[in-house]
């Protein structure tokens, strides 16, 4: 049985994990190039400028019949310039934009890898690979936004200034209409940060549930259950949806609000200036001019509307990536300083004393102060009835989880005394699926080494267990990607995983006996290699095969999160009636 809660409190102490995202120090990594962003787009922004003074100016040379070549050049100048720079200060931008995600995946990814099995599996694969894609690409906007906002504010209160310099009266008018128009647009906006939050997270959900989904296609399909599971997805899809829906009607009131101040801005502006300009108190250039100018405050104060929404999007998206930094890692950074303890000689490989461990959210403890010792070398089964907590006596040793009470000694020193990763070195953990990364025969292989694997003893391990012509057979030998599930059957998985075993420097070898029935020839071989694996070293298997249990030198009995008893297979046939009653039920001939 998998072990995957939460852990309990009083099990992982709350350790500082990696350092939470933070946007102002993120942009301002490379301060350079952003101050060269940000130089480009003010050139754009003071060409912009430009343009309308320039418009006066010929207004005025037509008027007076002057040569109007200068101007138009000056004209065409400050456009091209301005076009040049703001596409130069965008590429800029999308560089910072896209070195900041980069960055921020890579913590987020290799943070995942530090969490606690439980944590992983209770906040769900996909939930954390939504985090990992979708969030990290809402965050990249914030960097574009980021310096687009500061720079439309620029943009608009230049403007101002400048239309003061032309008729201040037309100016008030035009604050008033701004100042109505960005009251509803807040308003707006406010609502848009909890709304994106909404989305991402069934987002999260989606994946999560589709990736768990994908995962049991097998079962799926066997069950013919692709329309309930369809009906699943669908509800997530629909929730999504609704949500989604919300922020777009949200959206979609911005440039409406937007375009309805900006014609009442341009109506107020074209009634007083009619007017203004009938008095003889204002000029048809000065006019003109004014114009354009609140012509092209318009784009700016869009940007800053739309620029507000965004910036919310990205901040929501901060937040989902800031939550996930802020699990804490399975092991502290002081873990890593502390001294790598060297193997106590003739210690016996596991000690457990008075072991006691309850999984969060679990009524009854999974283990009761539990005590047993395991020999240097040689093979420990341990055995017991079904939920007996053999599986949670695992996953203590290598750490995966840490005793409510007790303790658990490895080569002679507590697991606590171990730097996580030192430990894990001196331990091979087979689980029951025969887990495969994703990489190459060779890869997959050497996983547990220090040092990289000659090819005689990575031949010598595939012939050890059987799988020589079948990788041969593989297109490209020991270099073709597997880790698939198609890639390999069940068998040759299991006997890549010993040959793991095999190679790996680990002194202790963990094994979680599957429960399926292996043919014939391989049961011999799995007996051959374990038996060729305890001569060295001591190897804990989780038995379920009376084969694998009378080939043990000790035998450990469990039952209801106890140990009932232990010894050898005859001792325990004679004295142990829950091992006795084990044996008769797989009707294994008693001796
Ligand atoms: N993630 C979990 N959350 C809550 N309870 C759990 C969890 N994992 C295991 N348990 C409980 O802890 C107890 C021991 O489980 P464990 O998997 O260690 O048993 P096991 O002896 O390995 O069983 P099996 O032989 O069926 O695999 C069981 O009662 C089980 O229900």
């Amino acid at each position: 049985m998998p072990v995957a809660a939460a852990p309990t409190p009083r099990t992982t102490p709350r350790v500082p994990g990696p350092p939470r995202l933070r946007l102002r120090r993120e942009l301002t990594a490379h301060p350079l190039r952003l101050a060269g962003a940000l130089l480009l787009a003010l050139v754009a922004t003071a060409a912009g400028l430009l343009l309308p003074l320039l418009v006066r100016e010929i207004i005025a040379e037509f008027s007076e019949h002057h040569p109007l070549g200068p101007a138009v050049l000056a004209m065409c100048g400050a456009a091209l310039a301005g076009a040049l720079s703001q596409a130069a200060s965008g590429f800029l931008l999308a560089r910072i934009g896209e070195r900041m995600t980069y960055r921020l995946r890579i913590r987020l990814m290799e943070h995942s890898l530090r969490l606690p099995l439980a944590v992983v599996r209770a906040q769900g694969v996909g939930d954390l690979a939504a985090r990992i894609t979708s969030d990290a690409l809402l965050l990249r906007q914030v960097v574009e936004v980021a310096t687009q906002l500061p720079l439309a504010a620029l943009t608009v209160g230049a403007t101002l200034l400048v239309m003061v310099w032309i008729d201040w009266v037309l100016t008030l008018v035009t604050v008033g209409a701004l100042a109505v128009l960005t009251v509803l647009v807040l308003l707006i906006l406010r609502r848009m940060k909890g709304n994106v939050t909404g989305q991402q997270d069934a987002v999260g959900r989606i994946a999560q549930r589709y990736t768990a989904t994908l995962d049991a296609l097998t079962t799926v399909k066997a069950y013919r259950a692709e329309p309930v599971a369809a009906r699943a997805l669908a509800a997530d899809a629909e929730e999504l949806r609704v949500v989604s829906l919300e922020g777009a009607r949200l959206g979609a009131l911005v440039p409406a609000v937007l375009t309805l101040g900006n014609q009442f801005a341009m109506i107020a502006v074209i009634l007083t200036g009619g007017a203004r300009l009938a008095a003889g108190d204002l000029e048809v250039g000065a006019f003109a001019a004014f114009l354009l100018y609140l012509l092209q405050t318009v784009p700016s104060v869009s940007t800053l509307a739309t620029g507000f929404g965004r910036l919310q999007a990205g901040l929501a998206a901060r937040d989902r990536c800031n939550e996930l930094l802020d699990l804490p890692p399975e092991a502290d950074p002081q873990d890593a300083a502390l001294p790598v303890p060297a193997p106590v000689p003739d210690a016996p490989s596991v000690v457990f004393h008075g072991v006691s461990y309850t999984h969060a959210g679990a009524a009854d403890a999974a283990l009761r102060g539990i005590s047993f010792t395991t020999a240097r070398t040689g093979l420990t089964a341990v055995v017991g009835s079904s939920g007996a907590g053999k599986s949670t006596t695992l996953a203590l040793i290598d750490r995966f989880i840490q005793p409510s009470a007790g303790s658990i000694t490895v080569l002679g020193h507590d697991t606590r005394h171990w730097p996580l990763d030192a430990l894990r070195a001196r331990i091979a953990y087979v689980d029951q699926a025969f887990t495969l990364l994703e990489a190459t025969v060779r890869e997959n292989l050497q996983l547990g080494r220090r040092t990289p694997a000659d090819p005689h003893e990575l031949d010598a391990a595939l012939d050890a267990v059987g799988l020589t012509e079948d990788i041969a057979r593989l297109p490209q030998g020991l270099d073709t990607p597997i880790g698939r599930e198609a890639d390999l059957s069940g068998g040759q998985r299991q006997r890549m995983a010993l040959a793991r075993a095999l190679l790996s420097d680990a002194e202790i070898i963990l094994l979680d006996e599957p429960t399926s029935q292996l043919d014939g020839l391989n049961e011999q071989r799995f007996r051959a290699i374990v038996g060729r694996l305890a001569a060295t070293r001591a190897v804990i298997v989780v038995a379920h095969r009376l084969s694998t249990v009378q080939d043990a030198q000790h035998v450990v009995v469990m039952g209801r999160g106890a140990v009932l008893d232990a010894g050898d297979h005859s001792t325990l046939l004679a004295r142990c009636t829950p091992y006795r009653d084990l044996v008769a039920s797989q009707a294994a001939p008693a001796h």
